[in-house]
């Protein structure tokens, strides 16, 4: 059984994995209507790491949750390779930040396994295999046995990972994942997802508030208005890695970042601050 691969299906190299096209969305909320974002539009290609960046309220949650399915659009679309969103699938898996997203009377084992088995995904058998390679992956295989609540935060979350990987999911979706946890262990967490990466090259899309977050974990960043969002800029950032923090050209992107997310307004950020050599190509 093949437990890790995440292959390119032929005849797709070029076709964006995931395409979101002028979405807006809303939520009826008693008897007003709010939206949450207007027209935005972007592309995830497989392998990318992909951070929906902006300020709170700016719809960043839902717009991950109308990539899971589980808000429809109010106008544009999503497509995941070629087919359009309809509702949530085994496809798109989502790893939230609340700990309690583990189910505490199963152990940790039984959390991998149970998406797998409730999907009919794999047998018990190939469902216990993933378990022990994506355990062993995210190096908790001598907690297999474990209950949740024996375990930190940052253990907690990478179960919740290990599971979400262990789906083999098209792309992983991750909304804030890391934002409950101590400044040390968040940047530890930044750090292992980053070698899961480079190890697996599974595709993700990650939301998050923080701009070094954004930076450390993401090859490519949109940048978000504050609400309703739209899009304010698409950057690159897949030359910082792990150890780039501090460094001038870091900070430098940061303070950048800042001012393009609460400076400058949305009608010259267009035209001036998505320079060619930052847009993907074509
Ligand atoms: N269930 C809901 N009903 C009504 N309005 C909602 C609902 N969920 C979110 N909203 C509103 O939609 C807008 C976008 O919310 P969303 O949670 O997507 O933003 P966010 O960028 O993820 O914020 P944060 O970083 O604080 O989590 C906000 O104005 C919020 O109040």
């Amino acid at each position: 059984m093949n437990v890790h691969p995440f292959p390119l299906p032929t005849g797709t190299a070029d076709r964006p994995l995931l395409q979101v096209r002028d979405l807006t969305l809303e939520y009826r909320a008693s008897r007003r209507l709010v939206r949450a974002t207007h027209e935005v539009s972007f592309d995830v290609h497989r392998a990318d790491r992909f951070v929906l960046l902006g300020p709170s309220g700016c719809g960043k949650s839902t717009l991950l949750k109308a990539v899971g399915g589980f808000v429809k659009p109010a106008a544009g679309s999503i497509s995941l390779n070629g087919q359009a969103v309809r509702g949530p699938g085994p496809d798109r898996v989502v790893v939230f930040q609340e700990f309690d997203q583990l189910p505490p009377w199963k152990t940790v084992r039984e959390n991998v396994m149970f998406p797998l088995l409730a999907s009919r995904r794999a047998s018990r058998r190939e469902a216990e295999e993933r378990a022990r390679y994506w355990l062993d992956k995210v190096g908790l295989d001598r907690f297999a046995g474990a209950y949740p609540h024996t375990l930190s935060g940052g253990m907690k979350q990478r179960v919740a990972i290990a599971r979400a990987l262990a789906m083999q999911p098209d792309i992983l979706l991750m909304d804030e994942p890391f934002a409950a946890l101590d400044a040390l262990t968040r940047r530890k967490m930044q750090e292992e997802l980053q070698a899961l990466w480079e190890e697996v090259r599974f595709t993700l899309l990650f939301v998050t508030h923080s701009i070094e977050e954004a930076l450390v974990v993401g090859n490519r960043i949109l940048l978000l208005s504050p609400h309703p969002g739209r899009v304010r800029a698409e950057l690159n950032s897949h030359q910082f890695g792990l150890h780039s923090a501090g460094s001038d050209e870091f900070q430098a992107s940061t303070a950048r970042i800042h001012r393009l997310l609460f400076e400058q307004p949305p009608a010259q950020a267009t035209e001036e601050l998505l320079p060619q050599a930052m847009r993907r190509e074509g």
